[in-house]
């Protein structure tokens, strides 16, 4: 398919004369870069407190993350909610300034100078997630879709052309271009901001959760919509989606995303049926339960993404890991270390609620107070210094001594996934996880 509209020569918002379709390297020359190269990057924001408001902290959103688009690839973004993906999006495109790391597009390095920068701009857009918020609802679909022409300071009569072309292609009708947002279905306005996130001929395209709230039906309508897209123009996109049936549908392939770090890579088949780090196992598998109580199934998830003020240490995922590896020698399965995991988290939070354990207990009891406390996390009771070690942080977590409960838990229960960071390296198929791989 030959792109369908070429605005016309001389006009603001033309396509770059240096793009070739296909995307491959110069024939008998190097591969070229891909679109688009992301390399360590951060986004911290700062934690004030007190009256001077002195920064106490970081809120490590991004922490650290690279990966690369090629041109006319999918790239997806998945991950809970919390785990950074947005911020990824908006730092990648200088919406808002990273704190660390680098982006270079099209093989221009970006936020160095103004030039980068712009050229990222001029060439990207952005599909928003909830198109009822990013459409005005006082302009008409064909006016929202117009707008980014009418900024580039296009002629009515060409903005309404390109319109038209666009709206034919985005699979909207003449008649549309005069409704206003009330007046179109979710599945309409999609379509709009597509064609409006199209209006420029971009080479790289952001959609963020660009199905979130659609009928099944019409989710499988939009993401076709949006792959016959990609291959008439070319395009780059990243998806950024919690929903692994869409990032399935619609990538070549996928990064998973967790507490600000990238936790796997690779081919979308490869990272989504044969799941290499626990998270996308659990992801892959499981509807995430909001429900921090819920316990550890096999396989699923319970609470939330952590607090990326106060991440944990080792791998961030070891607080939900349902695989977290046990201490050398403790005779715990995954599952018994993940309570004790549990009530160590809970005890650094202050989140030990003793009046609570006293309702369960019937009593202040310390003995009775231990054994509510024991059934609450479902707590193991191994041999040995292990075992002598947990009822000594129990019986610390009854008087009321949450501090040196945990401190116990933390220096007799050790293994690599609390104590180390994994790395994610560079490859094909890659996960940072300390489980051994066959
Ligand atoms: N301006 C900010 N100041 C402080 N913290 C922020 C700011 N923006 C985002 N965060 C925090 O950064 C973390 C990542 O947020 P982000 O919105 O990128 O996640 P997400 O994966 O896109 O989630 P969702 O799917 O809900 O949009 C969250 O803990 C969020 O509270």
């Amino acid at each position: 398919m030959s792109r369908p509209d070429d605005p016309a020569d001389g006009e603001p918002g033309d396509a770059d004369p240096n793009r070739t379709a296909g995307g491959a390297g110069v024939a008998g020359g190097p591969e070229r870069e891909p679109l688009v190269v992301v390399d360590g990057l951060e986004k911290h924001y700062p934690v004030r407190s007190g009256v001077l408001r002195r920064r106490t902290g970081s809120v490590r959103a991004v922490d650290g993350v690279s990966f690369e688009i090629g041109r006319g690839e999918a790239l997806g973004l998945i991950g809970e909610s919390g785990s950074g993906k947005s911020t990824v999006a908006e730092t990648l495109l200088h919406l808002q300034e990273p704190t660390g790391g680098t982006v270079r597009f099209d093989g221009t390095p970006v936020g160095d100078g103004a030039d980068g920068v712009e050229e990222l701009r001029r060439r990207t857009a952005m599909v928003f997630q909830d198109p009822s918020s990013s459409l005005d609802p006082r302009l008409t679909a064909g006016e929202s879709a117009a707008e980014p022409l009418r900024v580039r300071g296009f002629a009515r009569r060409r903005r309404r052309e390109r319109v038209a072309t666009l709206f034919e292609r985005v699979g909207l009708s003449a008649d549309h271009r005069d409704r206003y947002p009330h007046e179109l279905s979710g599945g309409q306005k999609r379509r709009v901001g597509i064609a409006r996130a199209l209006a420029l001929d971009p080479a790289f395209v952001v959609l963020d959760e660009p199905t979130a709230a659609l009928d099944v039906s019409v989710q499988a309508e939009i993401l076709d919509l949006l792959g016959e897209l990609r291959e008439a123009f070319d395009l780059s996109l990243l998806f950024i989606s919690h929903d692994v049936s869409v990032v399935r549908r619609a990538c070549d392939r996928v990064a998973v995303m967790y507490a600000g770090e990238l936790v796997e890579a690779g081919p979308t088949a490869a990272v989504l049926d044969d799941p290499a780090h626990p998270y996308t196992r659990a992801l892959a598998a499981a509807v995430p339960t909001p429900d921090p109580r819920a316990g550890r199934p096999e396989g699923s998830l319970s609470g939330a993404v952590p607090d990326p003020a106060d991440p944990p240490g080792g791998c961030r995922f070891h607080t939900r890991c349902p695989e977290v590896i046990p201490p050398d020698g403790s005779g715990l399965t995954s599952a018994e270390y993940g309570a004790v995991i549990d009530l160590r988290v809970d005890l650094a939070a202050g989140d030990v609620d003793l009046d609570h354990l006293g309702e369960r207990a019937d009593g202040t009891d310390p003995d009775a107070l231990a054994r509510a406390l024991r059934a609450e996390y479902d707590l193991p009771d191994p041999d040995g210094d292990a075992g002598r070690a947990l009822a000594a942080a129990v019986d610390d977590a009854v008087a009321g001594d949450d501090a040196a409960a945990a401190d116990r838990i933390r220096e007799a229960f050790g293994s690599p996934c609390v104590r180390d960071h994994p790395e994610l390296e560079h490859g094909e198929h890659v996960s940072a996880c300390h489980l051994p791989t066959e």
